[in-house]
Parts: C-alpha cells; sequence; structure tokens
C-alpha cells in the first residue's frame, strides 16, 4: 500500500491532492458532495498562495480568470479615504506583489483537473463516516459502505469536519456576537464612491463594512447582529446598501447571504496518521482573506512532507534489507517529520491567521487610528514589514 487518501474536494483537499500526484505519490480524493461545490466565500489570493499555485503549474490559468488587486484601502464610512496600501513595497519578497481576486469555485476545477492529469483519483458522492487507525496507515468508511485504505489520511473536509469528529479532537475557540451578510451586487461601486480600491475596509463604531471586487461582482459585508430572523434581515438589505450609496434606485443583489463567524483552532492537526488542513484545522473570520489562504498553506506544506518522507516502493524496498522492524523505523520517522509540519501549522493558526484575523476585526469598529495608518502607508518600510505580516509571508519564513 502506498497511497495518500485526502477528504475534501475543496481548494485545500485538492491542493493537497495535486501537491502529493505531482510528487508521484498516489492519491485519492474523497468528496461527499455530487461535484464540486459553487457557493464561493474566498476571494482573495495573497502572494505566497500564488507562489505556491505558480509551484502548482495552475497560476496562469487562475490569473485569466481573476483580477489583479496592487492596492487595498482603509476607509472612514463618514469622512472617505484614509490610506492607500500599495502590495508593490514587496518587490523583493515575492514575485507577485499583489492579491489576486478570484472566487475559490473558480480555482476547484482548476486543481481537479490537474489532479486528474497528474494521475490523481476524485470520487464524488464518498462523504467520509468513520476513520479507522490501522498499523502504518487509516482506513476510511464512507456514508454509502465504501472502505478506502491509505498510508495516510489528510482531513480537508471543512469546519464540520467528519474527520475531525471521528477522531474526537476538540475544536474550540469563540463566534461573534454578530452575524456577516454577504451580497454580491451588479452595481459600479467604483461609480458610486470615487476613489475606490479592489479591495476596501471601511470602518465605523456603528456600522463598518468591506466592499471589494471579484471578476463577477462587488461584494458587500454588513456584519448583522445576533437575534433577528435571517428573512427579516435579508429584507432590510435594499435599505442598508442605499445608506452605503444611493443610486436613486435599489441595488441589484445576484445574491445574499448571512452566515456566523467563528475563530477556532483544532486541538492536535496530526494524530496518528491523519493531519487536518484548512477549516477542517481552524477557521476565523473573514477579514484579511486568511482562511482558504492559509488553509492552501497547511495542504501544500504538509503534503510535500508527505512527498518528502513517503518513500517510493523501491527506495522502501532498499531502505529495509532487515525486514518488518527497520521498516517499521522508517515509518516512525516519517510521521516524526510530518508530525513536525503539522504542529508548525497549528502555532501559524494561532499566532498568524488567529491574531491578525481577530486583529482585523478589532480595528473595523475602533476609532482614533488613522493617523496611524497614514503613517503606515507614508512609509514604504513600515508597509513592508506590516505587509509581510498579513500576507502571511512571515508565517512561512523560520
Ligand atoms: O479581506 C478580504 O479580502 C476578504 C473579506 C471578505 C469579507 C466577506 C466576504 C468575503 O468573501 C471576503
Amino acid at each position: 500500500m502506498r497511497r495518500v487518501l485526502v477528504a475534501g474536494a475543496g481548494p485545500v483537499g485538492l491542493a493537497a491532492a495535486l501537491t502529493l500526484a505531482r510528487g508521484g505519490v498516489p492519491v485519492t480524493v474523497l468528496e461527499a458532495g455530487a461535484g464540486l461545490a459553487g457557493e464561493s466565500r474566498a476571494s482573495t489570493f495573497h502572494p505566497p498562495t500564488l507562489e505556491m499555485l505558480a509551484s502548482l503549474g495552475v497560476l496562469d490559468e487562475l490569473m485569466t480568470r481573476g483580477l489583479v488587486a496592487r492596492t487595498f484601502q482603509y476607509r472612514d464610512r463618514r469622512g472617505g479615504p484614509i490610506a492607500t496600501l500599495d502590495l508593490s513595497v514587496l518587490a523583493g519578497d515575492t514575485p507577485y506583489p499583489f492579491r489576486v481576486q478570484c472566487e475559490q469555485s473558480k480555482l476547484t476545477p482548476i486543481l481537479c483537473e490537474h489532479v486528474v492529469r497528474h494521475g490523481g483519483e476524485v470520487l464524488f458522492g464518498q462523504e467520509v463516516a468513520q476513520v479507522t487507525a490501522l498499523g502504518d496507515g487509516v482506513r476510511v468508511t464512507a456514508a454509502g459502505g465504501g472502505r478506502f485504505s491509505g498510508d495516510w489520511l489528510i482531513g480537508a473536509d471543512g469546519a464540520h469536519s467528519a474527520v475531525r469528529r471521528s477522531l474526537g479532537i476538540p475544536f474550540e475557540g469563540r463566534t461573534y456576537p454578530e452575524r456577516f451578510l454577504v451580497a454580491s451586487v451588479h452595481e459600479d461601486l467604483e461609480a458610486l464612491l470615487p476613489g475606490l480600491a479592489p479591495i476596501n475596509y471601511v470602518f465605523d463604531p456603528d456600522e463598518w463594512l468591506v466592499l471589494l471586487r471579484t471578476p463577477d461582482h462587488w461584494r458587500v459585508l454588513l456584519p448583522t447582529p445576533d437575534g433577528s430572523a435571517d428573512d427579516e434581515e435579508l429584507a432590510r438589505l435594499p435599505a442598508r446598501l442605499r445608506a452605503v450609496a444611493d443610486p436613486g434606485r435599489d441595488w441589484r443583489v445576484a445574491h445574499a447571504s448571512l452566515y456566523r463567524v467563528h475563530q477556532r483552532v483544532a486541538a492536535r492537526f496530526v494524530a496518528g496518521r491523519v493531519l487536518l488542513a484548512g477549516d477542517a484545522a481552524h477557521v476565523n473570520n473573514p477579514l484579511g482573506g486568511l482562511g482558504m489562504n492559509s488553509g492552501i498553506h497547511d495542504a501544500v506544506l504538509m503534503a510535500s512532507s508527505l512527498v518528502d518522507e513517503m518513500p517510493s516502493d523501491e527506495a522502501r524496498a532498499g531502505r529495509a534489507p532487515a525486514g518488518e522492524a527497520a521498516s517499521g523505523e522508517a515509518a516512525s520517522g516519517e510521521a516524526a517529520a510530518v508530525g513536525a509540519v503539522a504542529a508548525r501549522r497549528r502555532e501559524v493558526a494561532l499566532d498568524h491567521v488567529q491574531a491578525i484575523s481577530h486583529g482585523n476585526w478589532a480595528r473595523m469598529r475602533a476609532p482614533g487610528r488613522h493617523e496611524e495608518l497614514r503613517a503606515l502607508a507614508a512609509d514604504p518600510a513600515a508597509a513592508r514589514a506590516y505587509l509581510l505580516r498579513a500576507c502571511l509571508i512571515s508565517a512561512l519564513r523560520p
């Protein structure tokens, strides 16, 4: 047996699968849905993610579907622009000193096609029901009764991860007091609010918001108090949007959804020969666009460690001339190296992803930061230091 199983065919699971398939490791992706998910919350790709997608051979295809965003803006809801940060200050740090705005649902078909092209298997309608540890591997039982075995399993099956639940790994943290209402609209917001950047964080002590461009829409994120029915809040949406900018009629809303937002981190990202990646391992609020990006980083780094540590069948045969015992030692060495990567990813989730996204949420309503942000934007060295952290470049450096 030499195979890695991946639960979940979202951007995280498929990035892991493509890393494995390109590294010559046989991989099977088990996806509960009948096809790739069409819904798309994440919509921004940070520079280090672009570097990883380039090394996986899929960046050009993503770039043809997305928009390059070289700047983002902090604004005051009443006073307009405060400061525009320019990612060009990262030109010495990354070949991609910009963000790419593109819905995750445009990336997953590209990744899936490349996984299959590199010999990987993607099976739909296979919902993970149970995970069982075997001596040197793992067995997955699907809800329909199918059984799959592998040397390792990567659980990339989202915030409600069946893999994490099956292993009984706690997922503790907090739920934000407000719900997030996200509307995708067919309006030209640059005409309504001149000077907008492609990504705009609009501060206000009473009602902050985010305005961001995707290839197909502008998106508006409005925090929404708890305690009212979803229908009631969706009925209030036209008036709330007209209060942002008034075109003299209601905004054209393509779709809108209301959801709760959590900050949670799994107690462990590795248990035996099972790894957790992306939302299965950690969830955060969407401010700063860190969820999918850090999840892709988990996927590529964990899968790369498996490629490095899982010897080919030929190498394994050469490495273990003394039979079972030697092969067992080799296997425990693999597990230790992979476990160290998983442990580092948990530190990154806590010290970078959770800390930055929560700080972004706190800043949206906090008064009196305008001068500090203007000074930051005007000082290239300070802006670089800030953006290295905000774009998760620092999180990947030793
Ligand atoms: O900060 C970002 O780039 C993403 C913010 C965001 C907010 C709401 C929905 C969403 O898709 C992204």
